[in-house]
């Protein structure tokens, strides 16, 4: 899914029919409904969107206001936007392509709202593409990238659709107008956890694709002198470029393999929740959340990194990093946006924090919290050991998640309302959150690599790539670090000097470590990301087709810059 979304250039028309329009189909539809409408969204003989968001609303999934108002007489919803906020503003391919969307709506029967549901909404005729009756549809306008992808508005006037368009796999309304509680009110949301989940490729995707094009451009550029008189360089050989693009690199890798961990992760607990067992809805929902939020994050500013490294070429179009920055940035907002995302990470660390000062013992992705002793031994610690780089993630994140649920609760003794004191402590819970999922991407980092199978030196180029991807972030965050005295200074020196050798135990591998993804010329659609690397000659013919050498003299020149010109010289 990825690469589709990459190679349609961040999102054609039909991209949401495929990655949420379908899959909450699969979802939250029940087996006859499926039966119904899925051969058809599978088929695309019709197109869908994903209708969720109101120009009012996107965050706060309780407070939209469309209506769902179950009529029993007729057996029929009633779709409504009573306001102007209420207005479906943003999903994919609503503007122009879709003919179907499954809305978000406030579920009402016998005079009771029963919160957001999703229902299945015809919007354009199949025979001619016209706005069904009812229905008021456009494109919301250019956006920062992905035009390709018509995000569209809707407005519903009081448009009827039958019961059975309620997706009812988790909740349901009888005919009656009875509703069926779904064994959790968040099902209504798990589309939402799945997308979240196949974010985290798409970052590893797009930032595999930027370290790609700036590792191969800096093989073939050539700048300055290292030593007087020498031939000019590849600049990667400069250690500051190394310093740039290997931890992109490093992280591109630790992405990918926390995506797989992510998806064999939502496998395993949706399975158990088709089987009646809940008991991991919340953790998937936090670490899917948190993950999303931080590849996400990363991926944009690595992509800049990446972008500033190719100098003024990096720049243009043809370097294609624009693009990826521009979807990069889609992917930070949409879908739950990142400090809203990260912050139901921390909601959740507290409470497990919370549960492990109880006696509970904690399992799954947050084990360390009660493992971690609060007052650390200091030493000289090897930090070259991946092991004592993995513990060292752990222990930083289980300080500041202590650190920030404690201030918490000394806001609440201070009189402080649970909310205050959430808000309050706000930027400490997203700090510890984010040190949550770097701890964890770390960690399978880690683990991963020790299961690389192919060969003895596959393993150890990984290795080194898991050590330096551990050692940046170390040298990053040397504050969180050194806090409480569980690193030293010494420590961190020694942090900064492997990282210096792992930068140049990575170099000879670098070109090998990005053709190792496998992107195709026509995936990158980068003139300075070539496979067979011939920039210059490429640059020079990118530019030849650019609409502004399609004349020899423009007709601006006509029609505005020769009269100027000539008036100018007349005055002289
Ligand atoms: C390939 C390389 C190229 C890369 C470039 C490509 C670029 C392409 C660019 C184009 C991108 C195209 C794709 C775009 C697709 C986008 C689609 C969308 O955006 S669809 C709309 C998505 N909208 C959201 O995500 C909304 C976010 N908001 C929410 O999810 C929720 O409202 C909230 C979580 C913020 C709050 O929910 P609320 O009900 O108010 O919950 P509480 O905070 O009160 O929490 C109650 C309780 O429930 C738990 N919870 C919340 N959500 C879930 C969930 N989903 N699953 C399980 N549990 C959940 C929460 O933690 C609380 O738990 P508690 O035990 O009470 O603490
Ligand atoms: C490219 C793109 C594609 C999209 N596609 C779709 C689609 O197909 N279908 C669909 O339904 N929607 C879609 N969306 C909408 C998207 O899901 C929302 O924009 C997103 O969820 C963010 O919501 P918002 O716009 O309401 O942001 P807001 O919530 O208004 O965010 C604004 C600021 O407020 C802050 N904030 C909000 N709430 C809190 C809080 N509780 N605590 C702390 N800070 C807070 C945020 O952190 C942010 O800084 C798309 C958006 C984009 C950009």
């Amino acid at each position: 899914m990825a690469a589709a979304l990459q190679t349609l250039g961040g999102g054609i028309g039909i991209t949401l029919h495929w990655i949420a329009f379908t899959p909450t189909i699969e979802q939250q539809a029940t087996e006859e409904q499926k039966k119904k409408w899925l051969k058809l969204a599978q088929d695309v003989a019709i197109v869908g969107a994903y209708a969720q968001t109101e120009m009012g609303h996107g965050t706060f999934v309780r407070g939209l206001e469309t209506t769902a108002t179950y009529d029993p007489s007729t057996q029929e919803f009633v779709i409504n936007s009573p306001t102007l906020t209420s207005t479906k503003w943003w999903p994919g391919g609503l503007g122009k392509t879709a003919n179907h969307a499954t809305v978000m709506a406030q579920l009402y029967t016998r005079g009771k709202c029963y919160g957001p549901h999703n229902f299945m909404v015809q919007i354009r005729s199949l025979e001619n593409h016209q706005p069904c009756p009812g229905v008021t549809l456009g494109d919301i306008g250019p956006k920062m990238e992905s035009n390709g992808n018509d995000n569209g508005f809707a407005r519903f006037d009081h448009v009827r659709i039958p019961r059975e368009n309620m997706l009812m796999k988790f909740a349901r309304v009888e005919a009656d107008g009875t509703y069926v509680q779904p064994p959790s009110s968040k099902l209504a949301y798990s589309n939402m956890v799945y997308l979240r989940g196949t974010f985290v490729m798409s970052a590893a995707q797009a930032l595999a694709s930027a370290t790609t094009i700036a590792v191969r451009y800096s093989c073939v550029r050539r700048q300055s002198e290292m030593k007087p008189g020498e031939p000019e360089p590849q600049i990667l050989e400069y250690q500051t470029q190394q310093y740039k693009l290997f931890p992109q690199l490093a992280a591109a890798y630790a992405f990918w393999f926390a995506s797989w961990f992510m998806t064999q992760q939502h496998g395993s607990i949706t399975g158990s929740m088709e089987k009646g067992d809940m008991s991991g809805l919340a953790e998937l929902h936090a670490l899917s959340a948190g993950l999303k939020s931080y590849t996400t994050a990363v991926t944009a500013r690595g992509i800049d990194v990446c972008r500033m490294a190719c100098g003024g070429h990096g720049y243009s179009h043809a370097s294609g990093l624009p693009a990826l920055f521009g979807g990069a940035a889609a992917l930070c907002t949409a879908e739950g946006e990142n400090t809203v995302m990260m912050l139901q990470t921390a909601r959740y660390l507290v409470k497990c924090f919370a549960q492990s000062q109880a006696g509970k013992r904690l399992t799954g992705t947050v084990a360390y919290l009660s493992a971690v002793q609060p007052s650390p031994v200091a030493g000289n610690r090897n930090m070259s050991d991946l092991g004592t780089l993995v513990a060292a993630f752990q222990h930083r994140a289980a300080r500041m998640v202590r650190h920030a649920a404690m201030q918490m609760q000394g806001e609440m003794q201070k009189g402080k309302a649970r909310e205050d004191a959430w808000n309050s402590c706000s930027v400490l819970l997203i700090k510890a959150a984010e040190a949550h999922v770097h701890s964890f991407v770390v960690r399978n980092f880690a683990e991963t690599v020790q299961t690389v199978e192919v060969d003895e030196s596959v393993r150890a180029v990984l290795t080194s790539l898991c050590q330096l991807y551990s050692l940046y972030g170390i040298t990053e965050h040397a504050g969180d670090f050194l806090k409480d005295g569980y690193l030293t200074g010494r420590d961190i020196d020694a942090a900064s000097s492997h990282l210096s050798a792992m930068l140049a135990r990575v170099r000879p591998d670098a070109v090998a470590l990005v053709d190792a993804f496998d992107l195709h010329d026509k995936i990158l659609r980068s003139v300075l990301g070539r496979y067979d690397g011939r920039v210059y000659e490429h640059l020079y013919e990118w530019a030849k087709k650019s609409p502004l050498n399609k004349s020899e003299v423009h007709e601006s020149y006509y029609k505005y810059l020769q009269p100027f010109l000539k008036s100018n010289r007349a005055k002289l």
